[in-house]
């Protein structure tokens, strides 16, 4: 049976802007992505959420919103990744490199895709209308998605 592995992933937008963080180290090294991690034993999906973005860019967020999960299958490994994906407009603080990101901001036309996860062109665009979605992604490697699904969601 597949143990799931829960991890949370943090947008922050600001107008028309969105922030992302260049991965310094380890999973993900070299790829732009918003911010997050595993979620501990001891905490909440949320608490992890604030926890890790506060952690990887200096800013202190309050409320987010939901916008999705997304659900990962690595081929040959047994951990499935159930990644719940969060945005807000509302935060604390300035963007500040820490060891795992440098953070910046890009205009929301010039997300820089082709430095990224492959799966991100395929459900930004839910996260961008505020359409909640939810995804499962087999990945071959680390960029090569031999199938998907992904379809609008509603959690309430
Ligand atoms: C590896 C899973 C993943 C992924 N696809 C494969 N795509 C994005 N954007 N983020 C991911 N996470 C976000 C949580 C922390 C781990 C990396």
């Amino acid at each position: 049976m597949a143990k799931i592995k829960l991890y949370t992933l943090a947008l922050i937008r600001n107008d028309g802007n969105i922030l992302l963080g260049m991965k310094k180290r380890g999973f993900g090294v070299g790829r732009w992505n918003g911010f997050g991690g595993k979620v501990h034993s001891d905490e909440t999906i949320l608490e992890a959420a604030k926890r890790e973005l506060l952690e990887e860019s200096g800013l202190t967020v309050n409320e987010f919103q939901e916008a999705g999960i997304l659900k990962f299958e690595f081929l040959g490994e047994p951990e499935i990744m159930e990644v719940h994906v969060f945005t807000t407009n509302k935060y604390e603080g300035t963007p500040t490199e820490s060891e795992e990101m440098q953070p910046k901001w890009f205009p929301i036309s010039e997300v820089p895709f082709n430095d990224m996860w492959p799966d991100d062109i395929l459900w930004f665009p839910f996260l961008l209308k505020g359409q909640k979605f939810s995804g499962y992604f087999k990945f071959k490697g680390h960029s090569e998605i031999l199938d998907y699904t992904l379809e609008p969601a509603c959690s309430d």
